[in-house]
């Protein structure tokens, strides 16, 4: 199915999709990207796209969101503030999961005219028990990789192989190859391995999520065949349901409509930034951008010796940092910019980027992609590990920045500087050799796009199921 021309989206009756994301930015935008997407395929589709209060005032005065056939819904406000949420995220996740499904119920009671289908994030089980309760059929939407699915998917494998909990500074490093749709996977990367009241509640809110997509009609990837066809093709045996894979599910690419060639050319929109006017002043692949996502962080140490590390690589850079943001620019000098947020793709997709320092959040490892950008890969929490394996591993489009799982120490501002240096520099044969698959990769996603190209055949398949 995946590479074969797909047949037009026929015109239907009206279609009423209730969406609803996790609230979180790495969840809101691919469930808002792949809504505009619904919305750009079939004129006859109008979408509900319910929130809580505090993410409305977030997301809604952005002026990329889709006019016609759109609207906005809202329950209240009945779990902890995005402000802060990093700082309890058990307690967050709880709340999502215990107290959002009531005021999502009575919701829906209201919700007028009913909807025909509801896409939800796969975190959000309880909206698959409600809809199995009402026969409203339910797409559910994993916005992390096919592959992690899979891990989770499979966890008990590693109690019966007896490498659960692992003690990292033991066995890190040992690899094990017995998970489906996984090339070998280093102990260490596994998400919630060790034995901490933290990890085995978090890794037990996860395994219930994952036990609820099988009970859905159908399963969405905002990923891209051709990035992990293993995991895909050993999901697919395994879930009797359809699975498709619609990404890269991008943000500016869809607001430009499906001229994929708009997303490399600095199109501002007519926005005064003042970042993009400094890198439209930059060489060619000589800035390296650095993020570590929309709400995580490492501790003030090691930001500390990051932020030296790169004054003395003496690369340019543009790192986007929620706080401490004066302090930063303070260390690092005049050789780049500190920010507390920028429009990441608009960055990725810059000319002068020659690099991107990620903490390999879902969306940036499919923006850093799809932009064709190195990774210096510096992995925080759950998914992370596993997509920074991805990224060094299988595509073999970036680097670690921490090679040995067993250490704790800090990675030492030397270190650092040393490995900008050697990372940003165009003229090694390793560099070299990186920056070409890197652009391989940017055209095999590229090709998934255009007509008969894997997602564009997976999303048309999906509406024909559908409609
Ligand atoms: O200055 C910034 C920083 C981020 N972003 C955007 O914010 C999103 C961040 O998403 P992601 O890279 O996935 O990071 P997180 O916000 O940390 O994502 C959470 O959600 C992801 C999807 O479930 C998981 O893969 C991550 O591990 C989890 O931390 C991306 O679209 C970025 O383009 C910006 O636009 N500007």
């Amino acid at each position: 199915m995946d590479h074969q021309p797909s047949a037009p989206v026929p015109p239907t009756t009206a279609c009423h999709v209730l969406a609803i994301p996790y609230p979180g930015r790495g969840h809101v935008n691919p469930m808002m990207n792949l809504t505009k997407l619904l919305l750009s395929k079939n004129p006859n589709i109008n979408v509900t796209f319910l929130l809580t209060e505090e993410w409305l005032g977030l997301i809604g005065s952005d002026p990329n969101l889709p006019g016609k056939n759109f609207r906005f819904a809202t329950i209240p406000n009945v779990i902890p503030s995005e402000e802060g949420r990093a700082n309890d995220f058990v307690g967050f996740l709880e709340s999502v999961m215990t107290k959002m499904e009531e005021p999502f119920e009575n919701f829906l009671n209201r919700l007028q005219p009913p909807p025909n289908l509801i896409v939800c994030d796969s975190y959000l089980f309880w909206v698959v028990r409600i809809a199995n309760k009402r026969s409203l059929p339910v797409a559910s939407f994993w916005p992390m990789s096919a592959s992690f699915l899979a891990v989770l998917k499979h966890y008990p494998l590693l109690e019966q192989h007896g490498d659960y909990p692992v003690n990292v500074s033991e066995n890190g490093d040992k690899r094990v190859d017995y998970i489906p749709g996984n090339t070998s996977i280093r102990l260490a990367d596994f998400p919630l391995h060790d034995s901490s009241w933290r990890s085995r509640k978090l890794l037990q809110l996860a395994l219930n999520s994952v036990s609820w997509v099988q009970k859905s009609q159908y399963l969405l990837f905002p990923s891209i065949y051709e990035l992990e066809p293993l995991a895909i093709d050993a999901l697919r045996k395994e879930y009797t349901i359809p699975i498709y894979t619609i990404g890269p599910a991008l943000p500016n690419f869809l607001d430009h409509g499906s001229n994929i060639n708009s997303i490399g050319t600095n199109n501002h929109n007519g926005c005064d930034l003042g970042y993009i006017n400094w890198l439209d002043n930059q060489p060619s692949n000589s800035v390296l951008y650095v993020s570590q996502g929309s709400f995580l962080s490492t501790s003030r140490d090691q930001i500390d010796e990051i932020a030296f590390g790169l004054k003395e690589s003496g690369v340019s850079f543009l790192w986007v940092q929620r706080d401490e943001g004066s302090k930063l620019k303070e260390i690092c000098g005049d050789r780049g910019l500190v920010l507390p947020w920028c429009d990441q793709l608009r960055v990725l997709s810059h000319h002068a980027i020659g690099g991107f320092w990620s903490h390999c959040g879902w969306n940036s490892t499919r923006e850093g992609v799809f932009c064709g950008v190195p990774f210096l890969s510096y992995p925080l929490f759950m998914d992370q590990p596993l997509n920074c394996k991805y990224i060094v591993e299988d595509w073999k489009v970036g680097w670690r920045v921490k090679k040995d799982p067993k250490s704790e120490s800090l990675i030492t501002r030397d270190e650092i500087a040393g490995l900008i240096r050697k990372f940003m520099d165009l003229d090694s044969d390793e560099g070299r050799e990186m920056r070409k698959r890197a652009r391989e990769l940017q055209q095999a996603c590229r090709k998934a796009i255009v007509d008969g190209g894997s997602s564009e055949n997976n999303i048309n398949a999906f509406l024909r199921h559908v409609l």
